[in-house]
């Protein structure tokens, strides 16, 4: 078990200038992005993110978000511009949310509607994972990152139904992110180092296992280390941990949950 998986939020940051040799328009070079935007309101960085993305989706009511909010988020612009510029690639779910003059809005500028209302057995966002999945066959989606706005606060059964997404597509990277902290899982195939920014992340962290009874984890990094230490719901969680360095490294025998807070200077 020494495979290395790295981490860093380096999509919190404003992209940098794109170079010839580096069209990518975001931080980590080695990273590409998606961007799935869901039904509640929208994180204040949302801009940057749709700015590090290559292809976005919206959820369902995912799209009346964008539509409404956007223009707030960006006080200084032309609303309608803003509109018009904020436009997803692909809107997906069964469309009981998305307002008709919504849909019919972003159909008009291009944007693929896929209506999956057959399927009442999985979550909007499982649908949008499972499109970008599917998206080009041969693309290599080992430096693929997903990022999902507005996956947290809100309705409970929404949110554990977002940390399921995780497990479900757990060889996939997938952010979960609101306004206050990010979600990531860690999956036990690999240990983990964790590069924490913190111009834009941190200090307070969680480590909660998913998936299993317990897990067994050490770390390093933080205020309160594990050192083969057993975590499990009705026992000891990591919660309210804090992180002490610049590079967290986990190890651990199960999948964890990763939750770090989010500065309120971005
Ligand atoms: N309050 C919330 N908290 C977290 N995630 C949410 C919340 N509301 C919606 N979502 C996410 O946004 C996606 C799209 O939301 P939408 O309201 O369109 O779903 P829905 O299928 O109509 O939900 P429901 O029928 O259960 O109200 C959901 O699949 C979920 O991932
Ligand atoms: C056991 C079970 N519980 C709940 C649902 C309902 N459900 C789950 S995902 C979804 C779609 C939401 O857009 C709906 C309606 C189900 N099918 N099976």
């Amino acid at each position: 078990m020494d495979l290395l998986m790295s981490h860093s939020s380096s999509f919190l940051l404003p992209p940098s200038i794109p170079s010839d040799n580096n069209n990518n328009n975001n931080n980590n070079p080695s990273l590409t992005y998606a961007l799935v935007l869901l039904n509640q309101r929208l994180p204040r960085f949302t801009p940057l993110l749709w700015n590090h993305a290559q292809l976005c989706l919206c959820a369902d009511g995912g799209a009346n978000r964008i539509y409404d909010e956007m223009p707030h988020l960006l006080p200084h612009e032309d609303p309608v511009d803003v509109r018009n510029r904020y436009k997803p690639d692909v809107i997906k779910g069964d469309m009981d949310s998305i307002r008709t003059e919504v849909k019919d809005f972003y159909e008009n500028l291009g944007t693929k509607i896929l209506d999956e209302s057959h399927d009442q057995d999985t979550t909007d966002l499982h649908k949008c994972i499972a499109f970008i999945r599917d998206f080009k066959p041969n693309l290599d989606k080992s430096n693929l990152c997903i990022l999902v706005a507005g996956a947290l606060g809100g309705r409970f059964d929404h949110e554990i139904g977002n940390i399921n997404v995780l497990c479900l597509f757990s060889n996939i990277r997938i952010v979960l992110l609101s306004d206050d902290c990010l979600i990531q899982l860690l999956p036990r195939t690999h240990h983990h180092e964790i590069h924490i920014l913190s111009s834009v992340e941190g200090p307070h962290c969680g480590l909660v296992p998913i998936g299993t009874a317990s897990a067994k984890a050490t770390t390093t990094g933080l205020q309160w280390d594990l050192d083969d230490t057993e975590m499990k719901f009705g026992g000891l969680i990591s919660t309210s941990n804090i992180v002490r360095e610049e590079k967290i490294m986990v190890r651990s025998d199960s999948d964890l949950l990763w939750t770090i807070s989010i500065k309120k200077s971005i």
